[in-house]
């Protein structure tokens, strides 16, 4: 005979929220939008839709706020800072505020870095925390000449790619509390690291760094780059759509960003489309794709939250780790 059991769900350590149901929270959120900083959102130069900025990406930076509130406190009142006033009073006296590290993970051209200058955005209109740096992990891979030495030109992206005790140094020196900090910094226009450019981080109130490899697990014996972490955020979404939003957006760097003699794929604005097209889907078949399944999707379930997307961009499923 069936028992009622065999219809219950098992438990999961996660919150999962549908569309609708994480849609709601938008009413709850405090702090709307204004005609203003929906200009300034416009301004950032990325497509997004804005009943999407609305729905979904606003309720989660209130979510992020209520996070930073809980972990760092800002004023010592009754609602903020529980954590942190628990924590000083056990110490016996106030403890120095740390930026709150918020990580952004996912594949290559799932929309990370839309996602991460969003929340920079939205984040700073909190009052609590009007100072967010953003930092990408690109500036942590190894120079071109050095991974042309360790062989490890094809590999861009893959975890031995990384420079990853200066990556973890990092966000230690800045999680530490450290005055100023700073990071090397790459360009996609030349394909490599800027030699002496440094993109510098002074106490920021919110650190979110951005990269296909910030939830890589630790090597044996040493403290990883995610255990400095006070949130993580993994975007995912059909590995199929990934691989369209990676040829599309190549398609449209041909007709942009290419078309500049001094870029480094240059000469992929010269050739006939499908020429160029070929080297995209290698791209994608050789390099983000098994980076992808190897690495990347692996470290899904250490998240906080999961964002899955659906084919045209539009979050359908939020995945909230329980506390
Ligand atoms: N929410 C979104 N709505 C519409 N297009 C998006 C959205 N997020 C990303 N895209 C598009 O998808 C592509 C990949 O996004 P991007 O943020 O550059 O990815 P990543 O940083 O993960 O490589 C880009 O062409 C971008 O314009
Ligand atoms: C620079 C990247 C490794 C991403 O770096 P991230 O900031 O995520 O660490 C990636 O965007 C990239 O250029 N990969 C090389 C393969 C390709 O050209 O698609």
């Amino acid at each position: 005979m069936a028992t009622s059991l065999q219809h219950t769900s098992p438990p999961t350590p996660y919150v999962d929220l549908g569309r609708d149901e994480w849609r709601a929270l938008h009413d709850r959120t405090p702090l709307p939008l204004t005609a203003d900083e929906v200009e300034r959102l416009r301004g950032l130069g990325d497509v997004i839709d804005l009943d999407e900025v609305r729905e979904i990406y606003l309720p989660l930076s209130r979510l992020l706020n209520l996070y930073v509130g809980a972990t760092m406190g800002a004023p010592p009142s009754v609602s903020w800072g529980k954590l942190r006033g628990a924590v000083s009073t056990f110490l016996g006296g106030p403890q120095p505020t740390t930026p709150f590290v918020l990580a952004v993970a996912g594949s290559v051209a799932v929309g990370k870095s839309t996602v991460a200058r969003l929340l920079r955005t939205l984040l700073a209109r909190w009052p609590e925390h009007p100072r967010v740096e953003l930092v990408t992990t690109d500036g942590f891979l190894y120079p071109n000449a050095e991974l042309e030495q360790r062989g490890l030109m094809a590999r861009k992206g893959f975890p031995e790619s990384y420079d990853r005790r200066a990556l973890t140094r990092f966000v230690a020196s800045v999680k530490a509390g450290q005055e100023e900090v700073s990071a090397p910094v790459y360009s996609h226009h030349v394909y490599d690291i800027v030699p002496g450019e440094r993109q510098t981080v002074r106490r920021p109130d919110i650190l979110i760094i951005e990269g296909l490899n910030v939830l890589q697990p630790a090597l044996p014996g040493r403290l990883g780059l995610a255990d400095h972490f006070d949130f993580s955020l993994y975007v995912d979404a059909r590995t199929s759509d990934i691989r369209e939003w990676y040829l599309h957006r190549f398609r449209e760097l041909r007709a942009t960003a290419f078309r500049d003699p001094s870029s480094y794929f240059s000469r992929y604005a010269g050739v006939p489309e499908e020429t160029a097209l070929a080297y995209a889907e290698r791209n994608w078949r050789q390099i983000n794709e098994p980076n992808l399944v190897e690495n990347i999707a692996p470290t899904k379930g250490r998240a906080t939250l999961v964002l899955q997307k659906d084919h045209t961009h539009t979050v359908r499923k939020v995945r909230l780790r329980k506390l």
